[in-house]
């Protein structure tokens, strides 16, 4: 058969998006992986699937596969990327967009200048939403990793994810200890680990190593969850400018107890045609 599908991305993490609520396809876990290949496929970063929401009172479901074919929890840059894509394909004429995902409901609001803020939910920071091997909820974890004893912040926005405070991102050791941290034995369902360098109490420098993916341009939950761990350190204050290597976010969160918003671009690229085998 043949699979139509939209090329985005937001800040140059990239997406193949398909829209299963026209369109009928079961995609398995090595056609992903072939599809994300960026040489023998379309390649992305992730596969974000448009499907009819379950909960009646949702607008849509809003299903993200990693590059590897891992089915996750949330995806920020995605979420903004999944509203402009309904509205284009006009599977939806609305300015508020209500998603499920596995990771809990997002909303999301399409702005008059093409950006898009996110509700991306209330942070949560005790182990086991992430899940994470530790005796209690702190701001601060000791986490040894090759050899190297580290203080991680951690907080699951849907997903999970550690966060390492840096001085330089730059020449921050991305490339040892992403892969290092995203396998560790005390996240049993991995993680997406985060290097955070503070410029100042309301602006950042941020690269992620995603889980199931690599190092990314960006990394919208990833952020998210830099933020909310940062704030609650008392290393930043709400709001906070997120500086990543595809681009700059926008970060809101104005109380513990209060939902944390995202604001960015999203942008199409190309429409495809794709056989699947
Ligand atoms: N790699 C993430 C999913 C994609 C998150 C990222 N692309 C974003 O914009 O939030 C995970 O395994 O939880």
């Amino acid at each position: 058969m043949l699979l139509h599908f939209t090329k985005m991305h937001g800040l140059g993490n990239d997406f193949m998006v398909v829209d299963l609520v026209t369109q009928r396809a079961r995609l398995r876990d090595e056609q992903i992986r072939r599809l994300a290949d960026r040489r023998f496929g379309i390649g992305f970063d992730q596969l974000l699937v448009v499907e009819p929401p379950r909960d009646p009172d949702m607008d849509f479901r809003y299903r993200i596969f990693n590059a590897d074919g891992s089915e996750v929890e949330n995806c920020g840059n995605g979420a903004r990327c999944f509203a402009r894509f309904v509205r284009d394909q006009r599977l939806t004429h609305k300015h508020e967009i209500h998603v499920e995902t596995a990771g809990g409901p997002l909303t999301l609001l399409v702005e008059d200048d093409g950006q898009v803020t996110v509700d991306m939910g209330v942070p949560r920071f005790d182990p086991a939403a992430l899940p994470f091997e530790a005796d209690e909820d702190r701001p601060r974890h000791r986490l040894e990793v090759d050899g190297e004893h580290l203080e991680i912040g951690v907080a699951s926005m849907g997903n999970p994810h550690a966060v390492l405070r840096v001085d330089d991102v730059e020449h921050a050791p991305v490339a040892r200890l992403g892969p290092a941290i995203e396998g560790h034995p005390r996240f049993p369902r991995r993680v997406n680990a985060g290097f955070m360098q503070v410029v100042s109490p309301h602006e950042i420098r941020l690269r992620v190593y995603e889980r199931g993916s690599g190092e990314t341009l960006a990394c919208g939950t990833g952020a998210c969850a830099a933020v909310a761990c940062g704030i609650r350190q008392g290393l930043l204050e709400n709001p906070v400018t997120v500086h990543l290597p595809g681009g700059t976010l926008q970060i809101e969160w104005p109380a513990p107890d209060a939902p944390l918003r995202m604001t960015g671009p999203a942008e199409r690229v190309f429409d495809g045609r794709v056989a699947l085998s």
